[in-house]
């Protein structure tokens, strides 16, 4: 399994986490949606590093260009709904994917306990594909393990690419575990060392779908 994290080469992407992180800033909710989206541009481009290519001839008006183009056939997939800009700025860059779309929340007992429901899937066929599941927190990684698992009645992908803005070391690890370790690769723009009572990310940047969206009732 490869993990990729991005913040650990200084790039133009640190200062956009540090805006979605930044409680003077992050209120600012076009700009929030709109960091999280270029975030996901920035990572696109990198993952793109990371797929198969081969030479095409490209017909120009004076003559025949050899030029080497990406040959993965791509899904993204998105967890619902903080997922959404992310998804975007993939799909900018990637913009002949397919779109997959699952739909995971958490629902309280009490305060601190939940159980998380994933209740809509609307996605194609991923029988040999790539799919990239995005969702820009992963706090206990359980999201990401039920929307994957929900993937799977779709198909068997031939890689997965788990992209995420923010992730907890604690789902890291756990996703680490739980996918398959030959075609898994993590991306992420930072890895944080705790979750809170409340499975919060700490430092994290607080609820990245209310910051995007505005509170659920
Ligand atoms: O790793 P986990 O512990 O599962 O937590 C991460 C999940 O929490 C957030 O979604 P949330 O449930 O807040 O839904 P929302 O996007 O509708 O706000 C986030 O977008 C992930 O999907
Ligand atoms: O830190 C967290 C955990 C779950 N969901 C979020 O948006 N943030
Ligand atoms: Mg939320």
């Amino acid at each position: 399994m490869k993990i990729i994290n991005l913040s650990e080469t200084n790039s133009i992407l640190n200062q956009y986490v540090s805006e979605i992180r930044n409680v003077e800033v992050q209120n600012d909710r076009l700009r929030f949606r709109r960091n999280i989206e270029r975030i996901g541009e920035v990572m696109a481009y990198e993952m793109s590093k990371a797929f198969a290519y081969s030479v095409k001839e490209i017909q120009t008006p004076l003559g025949i260009a050899p030029v080497s183009t990406p040959d993965n056939q791509l899904v993204i997939s998105t967890i619902l709904r903080a997922g959404l800009p992310f998804h975007q700025g993939f799909l900018s860059y990637f913009d002949y994917a397919e779109n997959a779309f699952v739909s995971a929340y958490r629902k309280y007992k009490d305060t601190l306990k939940f159980d998380i429901h994933i209740e809509y899937i609307a996605s194609p066929r991923i029988d040999g594909k790539t799919l990239i599941i995005t969702d820009p927190m992963l706090a206990t990684g359980g999201s990401m393990e039920l929307s994957y698992q929900a993937m799977l009645t779709k198909g068997h992908p031939s890689e997965i690419h788990v992209a995420s803005i923010i992730a907890s070391q604690r789902a890291v690890d756990h996703i680490a575990s739980i996918l398959p370790e030959d075609k898994t690769t993590i991306w992420c723009a930072a890895i944080d060392p705790e979750i809170n009572e409340h499975s919060y990310i700490v430092p994290g940047l607080g609820d990245a779908g209310d910051l995007a969206f505005g509170e659920k009732e």
